[in-house]
């Protein structure tokens, strides 16, 4: 099953791989004619109603499939409305070659005759709210004519996600629906099939710009940042928590031992640091923690130059049982995951030789391993993204692997930007996608800035608001 939106993203990655939209609608156009043809006999008339979005475009295509039939082709709106430059070349496509296509305002002048078929393209993952006019009014004929209703990806009207079915929406006979099964087609009364429309799948395998897309929140998402780290360190939280301000959240704050305040401030003015008394993070400060990430409703980033001291762990470990927001854990506090009872949602960021700290598997090729990775993640109930030349991000259940990036980000410092920019993507979103785009973005940070060596991971800050909001 697949929505609306990781559609548009694996859509969007299929491109990028070369593989252009106005292809996939080729395909799609295709396979809707194919299961015309399975209800209509020789001699049958058939009926195509295309919208004016992309779901129109593939009703559009289906009809040069149609020859047979010499099918009735109305386009609903005036062809100048027709929104994207794909479903308007298909549209051109059949004027120039002398097809019986009409473009109807009205849909009173709609006329089925005795058609046998009726394709139903007016409107797929692009509705949003009640039918308008004039797909309502086609709708209620379509649905009153006794003809076969072959619907283009979802009958028209019904939400693609969330099953939502309006009283105006058309009552299909037949679905074709492509690549994937769409959750809200479930409940539906009709045959649903879904057709192969040949989009390759490295677009679902691999992080793309789609994923950034899916992943990037709204500017508006004010989202504070709560790192907890240093002590032993300082340069890992400051890192983490610049990542995050460049990645659009609003405030980052930083937890430290008071002996390293003034190092971490003096990294960067926009940084907010915390002091508590002791020299590293231990139990007398998780309360005083807890409550003010609760208050603030902060995602929280543990780990980050924390150290391994005893009672660092046996702090970091009350911290992630007891706080119930969203979590980035990184470095020292991932080995104690395992051992944890949470409901919250743990984004782990292990590289290597943290995964099998962690109890993972133990693995030369991350990418080879990545079986081994999803599953690991299901037991643990956590998101995973193991680091390595390629990331592997899972959540148990789904996996998707960034190649991007370059052997200069190997340097340290680059898994801890990375932890800050999962961070700032994390809240209201779904984890995986959170951690996929966060991967590309990180990723694509240094393929932008390779000069072949000598790659700092401070380097990558700049970089990333032109990477999230100039390719997104
Ligand atoms: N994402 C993908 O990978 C692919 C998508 N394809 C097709 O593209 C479709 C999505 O295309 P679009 O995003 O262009 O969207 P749609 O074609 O579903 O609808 C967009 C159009 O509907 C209008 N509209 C929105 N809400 C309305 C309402 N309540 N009443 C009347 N009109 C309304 C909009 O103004 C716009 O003109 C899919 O359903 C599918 O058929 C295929 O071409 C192949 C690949
Ligand atoms: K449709």
């Amino acid at each position: 099953m697949i929505t609306a939106a990781r559609m548009g993203a694996v859509d969007r990655n299929a491109e990028a791989l070369g593989v252009p939209r106005k292809q996939l609608m080729e395909s799609s156009g295709n396979s809707v004619a194919r299961t015309v043809r399975e209800e209509a006999s020789e001699g049958d008339s058939v009926v195509i109603i295309a919208g004016r979005g992309n779901n129109g475009g593939d009703a559009l295509v289906a009809a040069r499939f149609l020859d047979e039939y010499d099918p009735s082709i109305y386009l609903l709106g005036r062809p100048e409305t027709i929104s994207t430059d794909i479903a308007r070349e298909n549209w051109e496509a059949l004027e120039a070659a002398g097809y019986d296509a009409e473009a109807v305002t009205d849909s009173t002048d709609l006329d089925f005759g005795d058609s046998a078929v009726i394709v139903d393209g007016m409107l797929g993952t692009g509705i949003s709210g009640e039918l308008r006019e004039p797909e309502a009014t086609a709708a209620h004929e379509i649905n009153a004519a006794e003809a076969t209703v072959v619907s283009v990806d979802v009958p028209s009207g019904v939400d693609a996600d969330s099953g939502d079915v309006p009283e105006s929406a058309v009552e299909a006979d037949r679905v074709v629906t492509f690549h994937d099964g769409k959750p809200g087609l479930a409940d539906l009364d009709c045959e649903v099939s879904v057709a192969d429309i040949g989009i390759p799948a490295a677009a679902e395998r691999y992080v793309g710009p789609g994923d950034l897309e899916l992943g990037t929140p709204a500017p508006d998402a004010g989202t504070r940042v709560f790192v907890i780290g240093g002590g032993p360190y300082t340069g890992a939280p400051a890192l983490s928590a610049q990542a995050a301000l460049r990645s659009g959240a609003e405030l980052s704050f930083l937890a430290c031992p008071e002996s390293i305040k003034d190092v971490l401030a003096g990294y960067a003015e926009d940084l907010i640091v915390q002091e508590y008394e002791s020299d590293r993070l231990s139990p007398a400060e998780v309360e005083g923690l807890i409550e003010t990430a609760t208050k603030h409703d902060d995602v929280v980033v543990l780990g980050p130059g924390l150290g391994t001291a005893d009672e660092t762990l046996e702090a970091a470990r009350t911290f992630l049982e007891e706080f119930e927001g969203p979590m980035v854990v990184d470095a020292d506090a991932l080995s104690i995951v395992p051992e944890v009872e949470t409901d919250a949602t743990l984004i782990c960021t292990p590289n290597r030789k943290e995964l099998a700290k962690m109890g993972g598997p133990e693995l030369d090729d991350l990418e080879a391993g990545a079986d081994e990775i999803e599953a690991f993640a299901a037991e643990l109930g956590h998101v995973v993204m193991a680091k390595a030349e390629a990331d592997v991000v899972t959540d148990g259940e789904h996996t998707r692997i960034s190649t991007r990036g370059t052997p200069g980000m190997t340097v340290g410092g680059t898994g801890d930007t990375l932890a800050g920019i999962i961070a700032a993507f994390i809240k209201g979103a779904d984890p995986l996608d959170a951690a996929a785009a966060a991967a590309y973005a990180n990723g694509r940070a240094a393929e932008r800035l390779d000069r072949g060596g000598g790659l700092l991971a401070s380097d990558l800050l700049d970089e990333l608001p032109e990477v999230i909001w100039g390719e997104r």
